[in-house]
Order: C-alpha cells, then sequence, then structure tokens
C-alpha cells in the first residue's frame, strides 16, 4: 500500500489537510489486531467555521460551471479512484476491518459507481418549459441548495462519503462530511481526489469528529441540508435539530428486515441469500435481512445446508484476500452484539452455530446462526448490527407478510421463491424501500436506495437522489397584458 494509515493531518478543508490539535484525540484501531493504526483530532469550532464559510465561498463559483463542467471533475474523480482501487481498499480494510475481499469490489469501486453516474447525469440537469393558456408560459430552473453536511456511518466510509458527495456536487452544491469517529480515514482520500480532478479547494470538505462535531454543523444556519447515515436514535436527534432550521434532509437508517423463504425457493440460492444478508462485513450492513422468515417445510434442510456453508466462512487475516469474514468493527460493537447473543439464548432461541467472541487480539466473533426464534424475542426486534441470524418459522403467505411488517423500520425485504407471481405479490404488500426478488443486498447506483418508516426520509442513488439535492424555482411568463381587478 502506498499509503500510510496515518493521515497528513486530521481534517481536509479548503483544499487542504488541516489540524488542529486542541481538538480531543481520536484513535484509530485496526479491528483485526487492536492495534493504534492513527491517531487524529476532533474538529475545534475554529476547523468547524472554516469549513463552512470555505464551502460556502465555494459552492458560489461552483454553481456557475454548467452541468457539463462540473460533470467533468466528478468523472475524474472516479477514473482516479478506479486507478488507485487497491490502495484505497487495503486502508478501507485498515479502517473497518473488512476483509480485502469485500473492500476490493464494494468500497471505492462503489464511490466511484456514484461519482460516475452522478457525473454523466449532471449535464442533464435542467428545468422544463411548460406552456400555459393564452400564450403565457412558465419554466423551473433547477437549482442547487447551497452548502450541504454528509454525516457518515462506520460500516462503509468511502462508499457513504460518495453517495452524499457525488449528487451533491453534480447539483451544484458544496459538502462538508463528517465521517463517522470509528472510521475517520477514506473520506479524507475522496476530498484529496476530488482536488487531483480539479474540484474547486472548499467544495467537498472533511471534518472529523463525533456526535459533538455533527451537532453544531447540523444547526449551522449557513447549512441548507444534512444527509445522515446512521442509527435510528440519531436519525430522530438529527431530523428534528435540522427541521428548526427548516432544512432539507436524507435520513439512511437502520433496519430489522425480514428475508421470507418460501417452500418452493431453490435451497442453494435461499441459503446463499441469507449468507448475504447477514454475514457479509460480518454482518454490518443497514439493509440486512437479520428475520430470516423460512416455511416450515423447507425448514430443517434450509438450517443443515446454512449451517455447512457456514462452516466453510474463511475467518482470518483481512488483507488476506482469501479470507472472506472479518472482525467486528470495534470493541464496543463487539459487546453489543455478544449482549444480544446472550439475549437470544435467555429467551429461548436455538443456537445452531457460532454464538462466541474468537480468542485472541481485535474484535472477533463467530457467524451465528439461531433457529425457533419467535417475533416477540429481542434479537427478532431489535436491530443488531453483527453476524447474527435468526431463523423464524411460518406456514403461509397472509401469516409471514403480516409478520414481516410488525416492525418501526421499513429499510429492505426480500423474498426466495420459484413462483414469480407469488414474489411479486408478496413485494408488492411489505413496507420496505428495497426489496429484492430471489436476491439480497444489491445496491447499484442506478436504483434508488432508501427506507419506509423510521428507516429513513428521502432516497440516495438514482436520478431520485437528485430532488434530494436541488430545489425547483418556477418562473410565470405573461406574454399579454397584466390585469388588475382595479
Ligand atoms: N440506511 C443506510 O443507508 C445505512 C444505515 N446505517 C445505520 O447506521 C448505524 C450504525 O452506524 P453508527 O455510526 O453506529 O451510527 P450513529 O447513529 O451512531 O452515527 C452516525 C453518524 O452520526 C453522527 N452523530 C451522532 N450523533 C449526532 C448528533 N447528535 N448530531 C449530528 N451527528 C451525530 C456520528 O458521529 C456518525 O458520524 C446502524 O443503525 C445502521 O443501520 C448504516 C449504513 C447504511
Amino acid at each position: 500500500m502506498t499509503y500510510a494509515t496515518q493521515p497528513e493531518a486530521s481534517h481536509f478543508v479548503n483544499g487542504a489537510y488541516l489540524e488542529d490539535k486542541n481538538g480531543p484525540p481520536i484513535e484509530v484501531i485496526y479491528p483485526a489486531t487492536g492495534a493504534v493504526i492513527a491517531t487524529l483530532h476532533e474538529a475545534t469550532p475554529e476547523v468547524i467555521e472554516q469549513a463552512i464559510s470555505g464551502a460556502q465561498a465555494a459552492q458560489v463559483d461552483w454553481a456557475k460551471l454548467s452541468g457539463m463542467e462540473k460533470g467533468r471533475v466528478l468523472r475524474r474523480a472516479a477514473d482516479i479512484m478506479r486507478d488507485r482501487n487497491h490502495d484505497l481498499s487495503v486502508l478501507e480494510t485498515y479502517d473497518t476491518g473488512k476483509p480485502l475481499q469485500e473492500t476490493l469490489v464494494a468500497d471505492a469501486t462503489s464511490g466511484a459507481d456514484a461519482l460516475e453516474y452522478f457525473g454523466s447525469v449532471a449535464a442533464g440537469l435542467t428545468g422544463e418549459h411548460i406552456p400555459l393558456p393564452g400564450g403565457d408560459w412558465a419554466y423551473t430552473i433547477r437549482e442547487p441548495l447551497g452548502v450541504c453536511v454528509g454525516l457518515g456511518a462506520w460500516n462503509y466510509p468511502t462508499q457513504i462519503a460518495c453517495w452524499k458527495a457525488a449528487p451533491a456536487l453534480a447539483c451544484g452544491n458544496a459538502m462538508v462530511f463528517k465521517p463517522s469517529e470509528t472510521t475517520p480515514l477514506s473520506a479524507l482520500k475522496l476530498a484529496e481526489i476530488l482536488i487531483e480532478a480539479g474540484a474547486p479547494a472548499g467544495l467537498f470538505n472533511v471534518v472529523q469528529g463525533a456526535g459533538t462535531v455533527g451537532a453544531p454543523l447540523v444547526t449551522d444556519p449557513r447549512v441548507a441540508k444534512v444527509s445522515l447515515t446512521g442509527s435510528v436514535p440519531t436519525g430522530r436527534k438529527v431530523y428534528a435539530s435540522a427541521a428548526e432550521g427548516m432544512k432539507h434532509v436524507t435520513m439512511e437508517l437502520g433496519g430489522k428486515s425480514p428475508l421470507i423463504i418460501f417452500d418452493d425457493a431453490s435451497l442453494e440460492d435461499a441459503v446463499g441469500g441469507a449468507i448475504l444478508g447477514n454475514f457479509y462485513s460480518s454482518g454490518q450492513v443497514c439493509s440486512n435481512g437479520t428475520r430470516v422468515f423460512v416455511q416450515r417445510g423447507l425448514k430443517e434442510a434450509f438450517l443443515t445446508r446454512l449451517a455447512e456453508r457456514t462452516q466453510q466462512a474463511v475467518i482470518g487475516d483481512p488483507l488476506d484476500e482469501a479470507t472472506n469474514f472479518g472482525p467486528m468493527v470495534s470493541e464496543g460493537q463487539l459487546q453489543i452484539v455478544l449482549n444480544y447473543i446472550e439475549a437470544g439464548k435467555a429467551d429461548g432461541a436455538r443456537l445452531i452455530s457460532g454464538g462466541h467472541r474468537i480468542d485472541g487480539a481485535g474484535c472477533w466473533i463467530e457467524p451465528t446462526i439461531f433457529a425457533d426464534v419467535t417475533d416477540d424475542m429481542t434479537i427478532a426486534r431489535e436491530e443488531i448490527f453483527g453476524p447474527v441470524l435468526s431463523v423464524l418459522d411460518f406456514d403461509d403467505e397472509a401469516e409471514v407478510i403480516a409478520r414481516a411488517n410488525a416492525t418501526e423500520y421499513g429499510l429492505s425485504a426480500g423474498v426466495y421463491t420459484r413462483d414469480v407471481q407469488r414474489g411479486h405479490r408478496v413485494i408488492e404488500q411489505l413496507q420496505a424501500g428495497s426489496c429484492f426478488l430471489n436476491s439480497y443486498n444489491d445496491a447499484p447506483v442506478e436504483v434508488p436506495f432508501g427506507g419506509v418508516k423510521a428507516s429513513g426520509v428521502g432516497r440516495e442513488n438514482s436520478k431520485a437522489a437528485i430532488e434530494h439535492y436541488s430545489q425547483l424555482k418556477s418562473v410565470f411568463v405573461r406574454m399579454g397584458e397584466t390585469e388588475a381587478p382595479f
């Protein structure tokens, strides 16, 4: 790797690295070993001020560029990211602990897709012409919002930064991005790359810190929009505080998504979907299908095959490309997951495999499968955000739809069946923003992504994201005389 894990400085503001050691230190831990790989500092009020005022200044000139010009910068950034995918992936593995086998294909590459996609749509962002009676007409102008704030979670740091920056910048906004304090490294690389690609200084800034740094970003009157990827409790706080300032929001929050497997499903595909939807990124994926409803006829065969395939997980050095199951992101998250496993046992769920911390340094936990889980158990109700798969039994379609929807969340849902009509019929009734039929956890940039109910507001990716980073000005044009009553 050519990148050092210790960045040049903690923040990236106004086109350059910026340090202010007066902020409390943030130790970055490599979760596979527990080693401290970098020390950064939380942003002080002075750093936050520089970032917001720099973004505000940069946004004015950036907005004046044509869509073609803006798009060209984003597409160049996408190319640079792809060229450096290997080094960026290694850095992401150090930051998160996710195996290199995953980060090589799902992080910087997904970020590059977003930059390329929104770089390509930028030139097509126009208003419309609206003919009116009597020869009058109106037109609309699609305008940027101004300075946008992005707040990231720790599970997909590069992807989250790009999914927010790319549509924001394509629409003519500037951004101040605050990564999760657990994974602060990779967003800095995006900031460097955007400058290299020709973005003006101040257009995309990175400031470090926890909620104490996020909160003043959200309330700053110069900020027009806040996009958060995080938990539901944080979402409630950030949404409420953004509402005070009547700001636009995008909320990409947590889930407890159902994965419904009918007994006519392809067993191998259904088991594959359950593995993807529970153990990829060691279960630290918001859209995971953690309530696996299996129709009773397939239950025992499903459990047997799932346990067999889970035994084949290659758990080990995340930098070894053969490894496909890594550690939890942090000791704190590990303890949360272990507590949920204890709750599952205490509630009477049947432990099929896993269930323990893996001895040694780092934050390792076994991929864990529970069977005979019932709807009222804690592990079936609360988001665990770790490799804990719960199998629930069901008999018929209407019953499973009602049970799948009986949650405050609504991020994702999956259905495995060979009956095409049933597949679509069931999905139509599921309360979820992103649904999968005979698949799980796909997130291509062309497709809208986001939740319903407590799982979120707004959509990322696709043309839908444009609506969340721009606003329309309507201009009415009268061609005749102005008629007034007196
Ligand atoms: N729907 C989606 O697209 C995704 C959702 N998530 C969700 O994220 C959660 C895990 O990530 P975490 O980092 O633990 O989430 P978190 O909610 O603890 O933090 C998210 C971000 O918000 C910041 N923050 C916390 N309090 C704040 C406040 N009062 N004001 C402003 N900013 C504040 C944090 O520093 C962090 O950058 C899970 O619930 C997961 O489901 C994760 C990935 C994708």
